[in-house]
């Protein structure tokens, strides 16, 4: 089976990366990408083939297009002549419906929309898929496959893409965002930067595994930390005084509906 990734920016060699980590021969890959410069840089990193984007949609089994939402109605219009029925169309776009692109490609071909995370970079990834109208159990399988090399892998209905996209496609920036500020504040609490940073990165792996590893509700992790009237529960109330969890709700409202608002083109 032979795999076609088309836009190999941040997204798509996370995706070649995690593919070529899992042992898929690299003889087996092939990439479309427009800037000729990444396009080498990809070359010499992987081996991989770099072809246009025509003769990837022609030569593959399955096609990846992982290029940014508002690049998808040109690509899908650039391949589509050499796309035939029984090829598999995996979109990795934020806000592109199945819809608009069966609407796009020869009746046949059966199309998987895909909502992963940047950390499938160290195989810990997040990956929900939705599959379009022509798709069968098959084809849900080979892409659960492709996204399982990198991490998890969630099938959802299509209906939950935006909040998906929301929550754990946009999710590590926020998580990086947390690490950053707490690394910041450490500096001003008078820790070295390189202190600072090492205690806060330990602390969300060993957050992040305690989560995984015991099941445990977060709020229940959370008040075992918290003690009468000790350091964290200070921390906790200006945390809730500066309205910390509505702000999360309305950055992730915010993100849903940027992603409602690409599937219309803007
Ligand atoms: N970066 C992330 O964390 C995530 C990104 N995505 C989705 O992945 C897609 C790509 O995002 P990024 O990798 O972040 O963007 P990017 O800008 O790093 O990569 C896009 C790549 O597509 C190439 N490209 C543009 N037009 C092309 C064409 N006509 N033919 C061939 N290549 C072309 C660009 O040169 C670039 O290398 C987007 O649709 C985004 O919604 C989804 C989940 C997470
Ligand atoms: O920011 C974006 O639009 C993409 C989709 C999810 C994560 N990055």
């Amino acid at each position: 089976m032979t795999t076609a990734i088309i836009g190999a920016g941040v997204m798509g060699e996370t995706l070649l990366s995690g593919l070529v980590r899992a042992g898929r021969r690299v003889d087996q890959l092939m990439v479309g990408e427009k800037r000729a410069e990444r396009a080498r840089e990809l070359e010499e990193r992987y081996g991989v083939a770099v072809v246009s984007n025509r003769e990837a949609a022609a030569k593959a089994d399955t096609v990846a297009l992982v290029v940014k939402p508002q690049d998808m109605g040109d690509v899908l219009d650039e391949i589509a002549p050499d796309l035939r029925a029984g090829q598999l169309v995996v979109s990795l776009a934020a806000g592109i419906t199945t819809a608009f692109i069966e609407s796009r490609v020869p009746e046949g071909v059966a199309v998987v929309r895909v909502m992963p995370n940047t950390p499938a970079l160290v195989d810990e990834g997040m990956a929900a898929i939705s599959p379009g109208q022509h798709c069968d159990e098959a084809h849900l399988a080979e892409v659960e496959s492709l996204m399982a090399s990198t991490g998890k892998v969630l099938r959802i209905p299509e209906k939950q893409m935006d909040a998906v996209t929301a929550i754990s496609g946009s999710g590590p920036a926020y998580i990086f965002f947390v690490v950053e500020s707490m690394i910041e504040a450490g500096v001003h609490l008078g820790l070295p930067r390189a202190t600072a940073t090492e205690l806060v990165v330990q602390t969300l792996v060993g957050s992040a595994a305690m989560l995984r590893e015991t099941g445990t509700h977060p709020v229940v992790l959370r008040e075992q930390v918290t003690s009468p009237s000790g350091t964290t529960a200070s921390a906790l109330r200006e945390l809730e005084i500066h309205r910390v969890r509505a702000a999360f709700l309305a950055a992730m409202e915010a993100a849903r509906n940027r992603s409602r608002e690409l599937a219309e083109g803007s």
